[in-house]
Order: C-alpha cells, then sequence, then structure tokens
C-alpha cells in the first residue's frame, strides 16, 4: 500500500489543529512529529540510542531538547506497515486514531508519530527498566532476577492491560502481538503494553464479528499469547520455540515429573509450591489447543491479582515450617 502522500495524512492535516509550526499539529491526542525533531531527539538513530529490534523494525530511545521528555522511537517500514495494514487506509487512520485515545495504567502511552519517506515511527512514552524479555531472557549483569511477587505484579498488570483492551466497546482492541518484548517495565517492575496498533495486531473494524478459526487474530488468540507469557514467568524460559516449552512442561506436568521442575531455578524455590500450580494451570487453559476452551480475560485476570495481593515472605514461611515441624516431631 502506498501511503506516503496520501490522504491518510491530509485527513489529519484537516482534522488536527495546527501550531504555530505547520507540521507539529496534533488529531485529539496524537502529535505529528517531524522527523528532523525525532533525528535530533534519537542522535540521528545512533546505534547508542538503539533499544532493540523487533520483527517489524527498530526501537530508538530520544531525548527531546526543548521540553527534556525521554520517549521509545519505533520505527516501521513501509513493507511492513502495507503487510500488517491490509485493511485500507482508512483503517491506519482508525488504528491511530484509537491507539492515541487509549489510557490506561498498563499500557504505554502513544504520544505521536511521524511519516518519512517509506517509513512511519512511532513515539511513545520511555519506560524506564525496558522490557520483561530483558528480564527473564537476558538479564543485565548489574539487575537481579525478578522474585516471586514481582513476577506475580507483573502478571496481574499485564492481564489488566489485556483486559482493557477487550472490553473497551465500539470497538475492542485485540492486541494480537503479547509476549515479553511488548511488556514494558516503568519504576516499581509497573508492567504497561506496548505495541498493539496493527503491528501484528489491529482493531476490529466496527462491522468485523469476531471468528474462532485458526490463524485470525481473536480475542481467545491473545489468551493464549498470555498462556505463554504466564510460562514464560514462572520458568523463566524462551517461548520462541513455542512447541518446544509446551512440550517441556507437559513433560513435567503429565509424565510423573515433579511439577516445580517448571520453576525457575533463578526464584531458587522462593515461592510457594500451590501458588506455583495455579499460575500453571491457569498458564494451562489459557493454551487449551481448542480456542473456544480458553478461559475469558475476566478470569484469567483473577488468579494473578488475587496472588500478587498476597505477599510472599521466605523468611515468614521458614517460621511457619519451623513451627510446623515442631508440632508433628512431637
Ligand atoms: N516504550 C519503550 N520504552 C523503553 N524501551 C522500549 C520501549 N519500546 C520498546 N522498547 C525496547 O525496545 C525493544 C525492542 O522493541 P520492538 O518493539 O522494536 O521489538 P519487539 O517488541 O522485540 O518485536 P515486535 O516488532 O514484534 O514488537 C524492547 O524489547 C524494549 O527493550
Amino acid at each position: 500500500m502506498a501511503y506516503k502522500n496520501s490522504g491518510l495524512f491530509r485527513f489529519w492535516r484537516l482534522g488536527g489543529s495546527s501550531s504555530s509550526d505547520a507540521e507539529d499539529y496534533t488529531a485529539g491526542s496524537v502529535t505529528k512529529f517531524k522527523y528532523r525533531q525525532l533525528e535530533a531527539a534519537t542522535n540521528n538513530f545512533a546505534i547508542e540510542s538503539l533499544l532493540g529490534e523487533g520483527e517489524h523494525g527498530r526501537t530508538y530511545k530520544g531525548r527531546f531538547k526543548s521540553t527534556r521528555q525521554v520517549v521509545a522511537v519505533k520505527q516501521v517500514n513501509g513493507k511492513n506497515i502495507s503487510d500488517i495494514y491490509r485493511y485500507s487506509e482508512q483503517s491506519i487512520l482508525w488504528t491511530i486514531h484509537w491507539r492515541s485515545l487509549l489510557h490506561h495504567p498498563n499500557i504505554v502511552d502513544l504520544i505521536g508519530y511521524c511519516s518519512h519517506e517509506d517509513q512511519i515511527l512511532f513515539v511513545y512514552d520511555f519506560m524506564l527498566l525496558g522490557s520483561l524479555k530483558d528480564y527473564l531472557h537476558d538479564l543485565p549483569a548489574d539487575k537481579k532476577p525478578l522474585d516471586w511477587n514481582t513476577r506475580m505484579k507483573i502478571a496481574a498488570g499485564a492481564a489488566e492491560g489485556v483486559k482493557h483492551l477487550h472490553d473497551l466497546s465500539s470497538p475492542s482492541i485485540i492486541h494480537g502481538n503479547i509476549k515479553p518484548s511488548n511488556i514494558l517495565l516503568c519504576e516499581g517492575y509497573h508492567p504497561r503494553f506496548s505495541d498493539f496498533f496493527g503491528f501484528k495486531e489491529y482493531i476490529p473494524e466496527p462491522d468485523e464479528s469476531e471468528s474462532v478459526g485458526d490463524g485470525k487474530l481473536t480475542k481467545k488468540s491473545d489468551i493464549y499469547s498470555f498462556g505463554f507469557v504466564l510460562l514464560e514467568l514462572i520458568s523463566g524460559r524462551n517461548a520462541e520455540m513455542k512447541l518446544d516449552l509446551i512440550e517441556w512442561a507437559k513433560r513435567k506436568l503429565v509424565d510423573g515429573e515433579e511439577f516445580t521442575g517448571v520453576a525457575d531455578p533463578l526464584l531458587k524455590g522462593h515461592y510457594q509450591e500451590q501458588r506455583l500450580y495455579q499460575v500453571l494451570y491457569l498458564a494451562a487453559d489459557c493454551l487449551e489447543t481448542c480456542n473456544v476452551s480458553r478461559p475469558c480475560i475476566g478470569h484469567v485476570v483473577n488468579v494473578p491479582s488475587n496472588l500478587a495481593s498476597e505477599i510472599y515472605d521466605p523468611d515468614a514461611i521458614q517460621i511457619n515450617l519451623k513451627v510446623k515441624n515442631r508440632f508433628r516431631t512431637g
């Protein structure tokens, strides 16, 4: 799809309120940036500013000198955009518009965008601690592994983010790209979802009803992906090889191996077995092959929320065990 010089941005221009700067205007709550503003903020998209690279493009850290605001700039090329927005120009507009209006404590704010040659760049609020993927699979040497309580807090917050999207009406939103690299962490390991807007995810158009057919993005396909996030959170294993991870977990659960064998060794046994079992059970429900058997997000959110509200204290557990053993021995 050739979106450059297309009606989309003309429409945007008409719809937005102009500021003194001809191109720097907003439509709804989204700002259209000039390319040179993003170049300046990212130091010409310097390699040192690169935060990471995904399937659809690169993400850079940027800082606007005038406001000192720190942002993440995701650069997506036109080929990817036309693969993603396989509907119409109108749906791109629809998507950006809806995305910019979404504000929730577990969703990263889209601040603005920029169209430049065959690229579109999305400007997001910067999340200080990076992504959950970094913590689970690429732990920097100066960072501590996530403890059980933090993992439950992240699972609960992430589920709340998905619930918000699924509960929206006219239209509800399917994320379509749920994975640890899209769960970003700000201060206090507070999780916020990024990237649900058409990279793989899309907002169903108003006349499109949800199908449970394979390969289609549906609420239940989001639940399936969330099942992997849960499994990754408790096991620390990477779900890039999805079927391998399921097979591995099944062996632990079904083939008589101890289910505690799924626990991330970095947890060092600091969790309650019953709670681990609850999360594993929920993950298994989410990963049901038949999508109609998977729970809805309203149910999914309850388990980690309850677990996040009860703080695991390894010292208290040790004391309890000692007391129990004392009674046992007499
Ligand atoms: N808003 C943000 N704040 C801080 N870091 C971010 C932000 N957005 C992305 N990142 C970092 O950039 C990395 C790459 O993100 P990016 O979205 O480009 O790729 P991805 O999520 O791995 O794949 P995909 O393109 O499929 O979404 C993330 O893992 C994260 O560490």
